[in-house]
């Protein structure tokens, strides 16, 4: 499986809200794809969850944020576990600017599931088998909302 031709970059814009406290700038979710690589501008904003709270993830200048996807959490049989991120509204007068590289598998009939080498006896497989098709169509069907597209794929 190669990540690369499944790639694609999303530019996120944030313009200034004048009432940050009646919404997000963008919804609970985890990336359904294997890995995203993230630059974000020194505005701040994007929230990872913790527990059952939220945690900020403070810009550093030239650092990349890498989040895990759902994708990988599947493939690796839950030893990498995907993150629910937001990002709040934006209360600056200055707009904010993220930019987003997703990594995804490209063959889309191709069946997809837990690795083999990661199932045994003892760590029998979390989740069924899958396409791609399928995947992304459950994804584009719900929207964001947190970590739900993982439920549809659990054994
Ligand atoms: O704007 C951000 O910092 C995050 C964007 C994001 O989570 C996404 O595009 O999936
Ligand atoms: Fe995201």
């Amino acid at each position: 499986m190669t990540c690369l031709e499944g790639r694609a970059m999303v530019g996120n814009y944030y313009p200034y809200c004048p009432q940050p406290d009646l919404t997000v700038g963008l919804t609970s979710h985890s990336d359904p794809g294997v890995l995203t690589v993230l630059l974000q501008d020194h505005m701040g904003g994007l929230q990872v969850k913790c527990g059952e709270g939220w945690v900020d993830v403070k810009p550093v200048p030239g650092a990349l944020v890498i989040n895990v996807g759902d994708f990988l959490q599947i493939i690796s049989n839950g030893e990498y576990q995907s993150v629910a991120h937001r990002v709040l509204a934006n209360s600056s007068r200055e707009p904010r600017v993220a930019i987003a590289v997703f990594f995804n598998s490209s063959r889309r009939e191709d069946s997809y599931g837990p690795l083999p080498e990661l199932v045994s006896p003892l760590k029998p497989a979390l989740y069924r088998q899958f396409t791609l098709s399928e995947f992304m169509q459950r994804f584009f069907q719900k929207g964001l909302d947190g970590k739900a597209l993982l439920n549809h794929f659990e054994l």
